[in-house]
């Protein structure tokens, strides 16, 4: 089996397939430059699995997935979650003191994470955006001044030096990844489902679609609002519940909400990460 992830290799999205496929076997990874070209992975038949980062808990959404998961992934679905913790590394090919850095690399994600870091510690230097953090650390390679952020095991894969540690804003810091595939997963009894929706543009009109969950003791365990793309202060709603969409109550909830949204997709029910 094929899966797709952002690369090269050393990336945090590298780090979250190899939790993810401990234990099985005939895997072979394919790396992907960018999080679009990740998603596009499946509807291409390049590969059977992708493995896409979503929502970090300092930063929030990673925007980008979810706004194609929404609105351009069709026939894609979610069959699995994977949560790893992120630690950011300060990244440089030769040793530099920090008056001297006069440029960071790395990918936006990881800059928002370290925002207050870099602020303080190098208020005048340039910051570029790269496809992956793994991008940025080979990106600095044979270049006096600049440095990465990105994961210790990247540094170590492209033989760099670790000029610090840990420099993310919140210590405790976690990026939860998706299972893109052709199908979600089976009933397990401690089961996700992720829907998106739309409402009509009346009072109460959200109110009304939560109140099928709530009714039915459906717990959400995300909700989140993105722009529609079709007209100025109109939203699409991410949110997930508890329950696979085979259990009797969330197949009626479904149903139900149906009748009280303008669109609704089922993006797919997979087991919670334990
Ligand atoms: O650049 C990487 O290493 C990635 O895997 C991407 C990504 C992301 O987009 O969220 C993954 C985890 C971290 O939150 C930072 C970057």
């Amino acid at each position: 089996m094929k899966i797709g992830y952002l690369g090269p290799k050393g990336t945090f999205s590298e780090e979250a397939v190899i939790k993810y496929t401990q234990g099985v076997e005939n895997c072979e990874v394919v790396e992907f430059n960018t999080i679009p070209e990740v998603i596009n992975c499946i509807s291409n038949s390049l590969c059977e699995e992708a493995v896409i980062p979503i929502e970090n808990s300092i930063e929030g959404s990673v925007n980008i997935a979810v706004d194609m998961l929404i609105n351009d992934a069709n026939g894609i679905m979610i069959k699995g979650e994977v949560i790893i913790p992120i630690s950011h590394c300060l990244i440089s090919d030769a040793p530099v003191e920090f008056k001297d850095v006069h440029c960071i690399l790395s990918h936006q994600q990881a800059i928002a994470q370290c925002r207050e870091y870099i602020s303080k510690k190098f208020p005048n230097a340039e910051v570029k955006a790269t496809d992956s953090t793994a991008q940025a650390v080979l990106g600095v390679k044979s270049k006096p001044g600049v440095v990465a952020i990105g994961p210790e095991r990247a540094a170590v894969i492209y033989g760099m030096r670790i000029i610090d540690r840990n420099i993310q804003d919140v210590k405790e810091n976690y990026t939860r990844f998706l299972i893109l595939s052709q199908k979600d997963w089976v009933v397990t009894g401690k089961d996700k489902t992720s829907i998106v929706f739309s409402v009509p543009n009346v009072p109460g009109s959200l109110y009304n679609a939560l109140g099928v969950l709530a009714n039915k003791k459906i717990n959400m365990t995300k909700i989140e609002s993105r722009p529609s793309r079709k007209k100025l202060g109109e939203y699409v709603f991410w949110v997930d519940i508890e329950g696979h969409r085979e259990d009797e109550i969330v197949k009626d909830a479904l149903e139900e909400l149906k009748g009280r949204t303008d669109f609704l997709k089922v993006l797919g029910s997979y087991p919670k990460f334990k």
